[in-house]
């Protein structure tokens, strides 16, 4: 396995230094290294890393790679892809796969096609339920004592809205250390809803989807975790009333954490005007002031993660009328730029709380142990060389995902993922794939 010697790189933007990543670890740190004390048989290839900064490779809790099922949309190799391009080095994909991953059979599948793919760790999340129907606790025991070693439960695309199974399910998953994430949706609050209700949704005359639907679910929740004493995660959360929501119930001591996804942070649903169903999301892009809350949010801790929620879909199900076409857009790719732009560059978080909201906490709530871990001597070489200061105009046939449903196409973004390590091996090098 090559060696790579990393010249002149920022940590998490610390002066300078130089890093030796070899035998899948980061084996030593400090200014001054040179290839030349390494024993004449490794191979050692040197990268000039000025102006460059290294973070820990990032770990999404909120990824649909598709498969089983949809492989036309989306598969584990080409969303794995995907996410080495954008500097991730372990992602937790979902469960809402045709078969449904709520056996140990599935979610054993999916982590070994993520072995076999070898660019980015893989951790299955298990379903709730069988088969996302909301009706019967799936064997969630079984998920986590598999190989697969699922920790992370839900029935994410649907909402666990009946309060006795959530109650279950969040007692059930304390035998194991696991958590379940919710998808905060009130099913019967958002029949037939498209987008953020509001004044706008009204003049456009698409059905609203009102934030209390979210909101309503989230308290209640909070509510149950607290009364079981077990683990909740909120999935995209995307209302100011949700981020108050997870404030109050951290003030209590309650173990609540939450994600914020990149495009709630950035955009928002005047979008929706264009009728241009790429702005079509679950949850919907909302008001202005509720982007900024997420911000805020972010930058005190109150929402824990920035998540994707990458949803691919092909271009049959996101290019037709707004109606008829499928919630979900892509994320992998753009996330740590959008992070960038959009917390960074506006001064409310330094590079060590984007370490902490895309690596250290999200590995910790998926209860990852090989990464999420600072860059220091000894620990496993998953390594991001990011370059702030670059742009770059956001092309949507130039994605590694299968499907094209970015809704940046054309943007100018800031930031370029330079190299990713996976255990010291790279996945992207010069911004490619290797
Ligand atoms: N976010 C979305 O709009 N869509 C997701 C489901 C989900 O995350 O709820 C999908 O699977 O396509
Ligand atoms: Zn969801
Ligand atoms: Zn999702």
């Amino acid at each position: 396995m090559t060696t790579y010697l990393v010249k002149n790189v920022s940590v998490l933007g610390a002066e300078p230094t130089d890093l030796l990543l070899a035998d899948g670890v980061v084996q030593e740190m400090g200014p001054g290294l040179s290839a030349e004390s390494r024993s004449s048989v490794e191979q050692v290839e040197t990268i000039d890393a000025s102006g460059l900064i290294a973070l820990p490779g990032l770990v999404d809790l909120h990824t649909h790679l598709r498969e089983p099922g949809r492989e036309d949309a989306e598969t584990v190799e080409s969303g794995t892809r995907a996410a080495a391009l954008g500097g991730f080095t372990a992602v937790h994909a979902m469960a809402n796969t045709e078969p449904v991953a709520d056996t140990a059979g599935v979610v054993e599948q999916v982590w070994r096609l993520g072995r076999e793919a070898g660019y980015c760790d893989v951790y299955p999340v298990g379903a709730v339920t069988v088969g996302l129907a909301g009706e019967r606790l799936a064997e969630l025991g079984a998920m986590a004592d598999s190989a697969a070693r699922v920790r992370v439960f839900s029935d994410d695309g649907k909402c666990v809205s009946d309060a006795v199974l959530m109650r279950r399910a969040l007692e059930y998953v304390k035998a194991f250390d696991g958590v379940v994430a919710q998808h905060a949706q009130e099913p019967r609050l958002t029949e037939g809803a498209q987008m953020n209700e509001g004044e706008l949704s009204g003049r456009l005359g698409l059905a609203g989807w009102p934030a209390v639907a979210e909101e309503a679910i989230i308290a209640r929740d909070c509510l149950l975790a607290a009364h079981v004493g077990s683990r909740l995660h909120v999935c995209h959360v995307s209302t100011a009333g949700s981020v108050e929501i997870v404030r109050w119930a951290k003030s209590k001591g309650w173990d609540v954490t939450a994600e914020a996804c990149p495009h709630h942070l950035v955009l928002t649903d005047e979008l929706a005007a264009t009728y241009d169903p790429i702005y079509k999301v679950n949850p919907p892009l909302r008001s202005a002031t509720d982007a900024e809350a997420l911000r805020a949010g972010l930058a005190d801790g109150t929402i824990d993660i920035v998540a994707t929620d990458h949803a691919p879909h092909p271009h049959e199900d996101k290019d037709c009328e707004w109606a008829a076409a499928a919630f979900g857009m892509l994320g992998l790719e753009t996330a740590l730029s959008i992070v960038q732009e959009t917390m960074v560059d506006a001064g409310r978080l330094d590079w060590t709380g984007v370490a902490e909201r895309m690596s250290y906490a999200p590995a910790r709530i998926g209860r990852v142990d090989d990464h999420g871990r600072p860059i220091e001597v000894g620990a496993p070489a998953n390594v991001v060389l990011y370059d702030p200061a670059a742009r770059r105009t956001v092309e949507a046939a130039e994605t590694a995902s299968l499907s094209r449903n970015t809704p940046y196409a054309g943007m100018e973004l800031p930031g370029r993922v330079v190299a990713t390590f996976l255990r010291g091996k790279a996945t992207v090098l010069d911004g490619k794939l290797t």
